[in-house]
């Protein structure tokens, strides 16, 4: 039968005694390593530079560890309060070998092990809890309300995905928790079910939980999540909108779920007195995303104001590069590290292809030429900025498609509409930056095109999630021209490894250090420049 590894260090002590003057060493060492207290990822320049400094003491919380379990790979949380894996019994030991109660224990630990590698999950963490099996368990071990199950089977959901089937138990367990899983994984209820049931009921305390997204879009659409799930119950779920945050006075504000994006709870936080130091859950969904440089100081603030010291926090991303993960374990506690498949791949359900397109104006005739031989709406096209976002409607405006666009100089109200009416249907084609790349779940997005290629790898990773979501297959296709090229063997390299086939060549181009990615490119019009005004 397969063991995991932990199962070679099951039941080895650490002789305090022997050892003291090492023991004596290292104590010393914890008590001298004191927590900057100015900034929790210290200042946005030096994050690179923190992220490989040890972690920080962590404060002390009085949390019960639940059914233990091996630690699967290395442990990337070796400051967290580690309880045994397997308890010391007192009173029935034998020369027998182990007690009753420590086979079972063993046997449950076996079947949790098997149960995942079926399911492709890793865990990393002490004491992490079993997956479920099912649904049904959330009412069987954790008392799941019906009305919650009720709208699960509303919506469709038969049974767990992976990532659910180990972060629900993980936060139900009030464990923090790093969770990466592909795209269209069904990441969003993975934190929504849990963060529901340890809520209860509708009450007036304060905010009692806080969910940061990156883009308004995102934070719209995981409102509607929530407020899908809660139906049948009086739960309190808002989201920061620019009219709340002109609100006199949110000091005294009650909310039992809060969904922001980081730039507006920051000014609610800060101009409008917004209190979050009763906030018992925070959710950092695209983590990855929160924690680039530009939003870093609304995160740290945020997180600072999240002051409650028994708050369970946990960081959602189908990536998570190991910079991030760093950085949030010096604040994160006792954390659980869950990843379903490999870290930072794509989702297999995507068939992946690269078009060399020679030009701009080439790459603007293999898309005529694709849309007139097979449109198979909804099409979602990806451009780098706003400027070309807005000159390629201008040109498919043209074409008698159905086409609409959406970028960051319209306003709130007519990005909504544009995702809607692609939602509807209204809209086959949407052209779009970098805005909806991620988290936003359109579904059956037949095929995604990346008019121009991607800035780094994870934009590529969330762009082509948009299609191939929640078990179906989908379609991603990539132009490239000259300048592209030095870039192609990262992309290559995300493609070979969910599957897809690369020509040899271009995986034997050299690797490249990928810095963002964004070359001048001719313009996409051939018309004179006011005229796409
Ligand atoms: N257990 C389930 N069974 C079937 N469908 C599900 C289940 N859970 C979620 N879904 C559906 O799967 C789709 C994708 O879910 P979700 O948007 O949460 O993905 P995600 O992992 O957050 O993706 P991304 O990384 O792009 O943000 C949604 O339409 C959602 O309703």
């Amino acid at each position: 039968m397969a063991k995991d590894p932990s199962f070679l260090f099951a039941g080895v002590h650490f002789n305090k005694k022997k050892f003291a003057n090492d023991f004596a060493r290292f104590e010393k060492k914890v008590k001298d390593d004191s927590v900057d207290d100015k900034s929790l990822f210290g200042t946005a320049e030096a994050v690179q530079e923190n992220a490989a400094a040890p972690p920080p003491k962590k404060r002390k919380r009085n949390r019960k560890g639940v059914a233990s379990d091996p630690v699967e790979g290395f442990n990337v949380f070796k400051s967290s309060q580690s309880e045994p894996d397997i308890p010391e019994e007192k009173t029935e030991k034998d020369e027998d070998g182990p007690s009753k109660e420590k086979k079972e224990l063993f046997r449950q630990m076996e079947r949790n092990a098997i149960f995942r590698k079926k399911h492709n999950i890793h865990v990393s963490g002490a004491n992490v809890p079993s997956p479920l099996q099912n649904f049904a368990e959330l009412k069987t071990r954790y008392g799941c309300k019906s009305y919650i199950l009720r709208n699960m089977a509303k919506l469709g959901f038969k049974e767990p995905t992976p990532i659910q089937r180990q972060a629900i138990p993980v936060l139900l367990s009030g464990r923090e928790c790093f969770a990466c899983a592909p795209t269209g994984s069904g990441k969003t209820m993975a934190f929504v079910c849990p963060i529901l049931m340890k809520l209860k009921n509708a009450s007036n305390d304060g905010i009692r939980s806080v969910i940061l997204c990156p883009t308004k879009e995102l934070a719209i659409q995981t409102t509607r999540e929530f407020k899908k799930l809660a139906r049948g119950n009086k739960f309190r779920i808002k989201l920061v909108t620019k009219a709340l945050v002109k609100t006199s006075d949110l000091s005294k504000m009650h909310c039992d779920v809060l969904i922001s994006t980081p730039l507006r709870l920051w000014l609610a936080i800060r101009k409008r007195k917004m209190d979050l130091s009763r906030v018992e859950f925070l959710v950092l969904d695209e983590s990855d995303k929160l924690f680039e440089l530009g939003l870093l100081k609304q995160i740290d603030f945020v997180v600072k104001a999240c002051s409650n010291p028994s708050i369970v926090r946990s960081l959602f991303s189908a990536t998570l590069p190991d910079f991030v993960e760093d950085l949030a374990r010096t604040i994160m506690h006792d954390a659980v590290r869950v990843i379903v498949g490999r870290k930072n791949t794509a989702s297999e359900l995507v068939k992946q292809k690269l078009v060399f397109a020679g030009s701009e104006e080439g790459k603007l005739i293999a898309l005529r030429q694709s849309f007139a031989e097979s449109l198979n709406p909804p099409v979602l096209i990806f451009v780098q900025s706003k400027e070309r976002a807005k000159e390629l409607y201008g040109e498919l405006a043209f074409d008698n498609i159905r086409a609409n666009v959406i970028h960051s100089d319209l306003s709130q109200i007519q990005r909504e509409n544009a995702v809607d009416d692609f939602r509807s249907g209204k809209t086959w084609v949407l052209i779009a930056t970098d805005v909806v790349a991620r988290g936003m779940d359109f579904k059956g997005i037949s095929c995604v095109i990346n008019f121009d290629f991607p800035d780094s790898a994870a934009a590529y990773i969330h762009r082509i999630g948009r299609s191939g979501r929640a078990g179906r297959s989908g379609e991603a296709i990539t132009f490239y021209t000259e300048e592209d090229i030095p870039y192609l063997r990262n992309i290559a390299n995300v493609m070979t490894a969910s599957g897809c086939e690369v020509p040899q060549w271009i995986l034997s181009l050299p690797k490249r250090k990928w810095k963002k990615h964004r070359p001048r490119r001719e313009s996409i019009s051939a018309k004179p420049e006011d005229e796409n005004e």
